[in-house]
């Protein structure tokens, strides 16, 4: 049976069976959420104990970002968690998480929050960040999963959990995408059909950079498929190295990742894709997954190169 959670006592009257894994999102499920769910599941097996959260952080939103419009769907979102294999879903208020009302103390996200996202969005980090921390000292989980889709904000977490001493394992998990290549995003259901279409030249982007051999060319490929997608206003493609989000230079060696940030109309998106370079990648990706979901779509040829064909470089996982 699934229970519904709204307090922090609630939590805390829990009785705590196994390990406990928590994954932690905005609402508006989908796909993408049901894998990390799914995945939790696993590593709980049935002796163990799955919480899923549903909270939309307001300090992670800017004053111009869409806070208010952000889609809420309680009740799909039980039901998508519960099917997915949750045992608790933790869906509270605002002024159960926030109780003193605005936070005066707060987690400061470091240089790496001032990258890509962060540039764009400043704040939105210290805000994920403190929430997470508050959302981690609330379930106090053995393991938290995050989706590998939110590559800079998964970065975060493990460095915030390594720097505070947090005593929790990360598991991160592959994006799942559309069968065309769109990785599936609660902002996804705000495009229009044409928005949509135009959309998808962010995973083109990133494929097209995947079947690269060196760090230039494959931002140069990821560059020109954007340029040349109409109804897109770029906002950034970048490589970089995962550890802290500075940018992978021409000589760059291991694992990077090529990230993508981009509006179509008022919805920005954003995607990427882990790569190596320069050596054996970590396991090699599963195409069908521990999230029964592939990683790339198909073709790209990527992801199901050998190292020994790419020898500067081969997609790796996520890390
Ligand atoms: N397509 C996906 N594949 C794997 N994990 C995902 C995917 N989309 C989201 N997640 C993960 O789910 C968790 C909750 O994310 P969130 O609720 O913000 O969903 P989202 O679809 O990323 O929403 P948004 O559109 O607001 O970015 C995060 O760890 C996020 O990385
Ligand atoms: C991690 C998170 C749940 C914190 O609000 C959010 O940033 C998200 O859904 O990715
Ligand atoms: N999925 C990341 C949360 C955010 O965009 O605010």
């Amino acid at each position: 049976m699934t229970v519904l959670v709204r307090t922090a006592t609630g939590l805390a009257a829990l009785d705590r069976t196994g390990r406990r894994c928590v994954v932690m999102t905005m609402g508006a499920l989908h796909d993408g959420h049901a894998a990390l769910i799914r995945t939790a599941r696993e590593h709980a097996g049935a002796e163990g104990q799955v919480i899923v959260t549903v909270f939309v952080n307001p300090l992670q939103f800017g004053a111009n970002e869409d806070l208010d419009r952000y889609p809420r769907t309680p009740d799909a979102d039980f039901a998508l968690a519960r099917e997915a294999g949750a045992d608790v879903v933790f869906a509270p208020a605002v002024e159960e998480v926030y109780p003193g009302g605005d936070p005066q103390v707060r987690l400061s996200a470091g240089p790496m929050g001032e990258r890509l996202e962060g540039a764009t969005r400043p704040g939105h980090f210290d805000g994920m960040l403190t929430v997470v921390a508050k959302l981690l000292h609330l379930t106090a989980p053995d393991l938290a999963f995050f989706g590998q889709k939110d590559a800079q904000q998964l970065a975060l977490i493990r460095r915030m959990v390594l720097d505070l001493n947090f005593p929790v394992e990360v598991v991160a998990v592959p994006t799942v995408r559309e069968a065309d290549g769109l990785a599936r995003s609660s902002r996804n259901r705000y495009l229009s059909r044409e928005e949509r279409a135009a959309a998808l030249a962010l995973s083109r982007a990133l494929f097209a950079g995947a079947r690269e051999r060196t760090p230039a060319a494959v931002r140069e490929a990821a560059h020109r498929v954007l340029k040349e997608a109409p109804g897109l206003e770029l906002d950034y493609v970048a490589l970089v190295d995962p550890a802290d989000f500075t940018d992978a230079g021409d000589g760059h060696r291991g694992d990077a990742v090529l990230a993508v940030a981009a509006r179509a109309g008022a919805t920005r998106l954003i995607d990427n894709l882990p790569l190596t370079f320069g050596g054996v990648p970590h396991d090699t990706p599963d195409a069908t997954g521990p999230t029964g979901a592939p990683d790339t779509p198909d073709a790209t040829g990527a992801t199901a190169a050998p190292a020994a064909q790419h020898p500067q470089h081969t997609p790796g996982a996520a890390p």
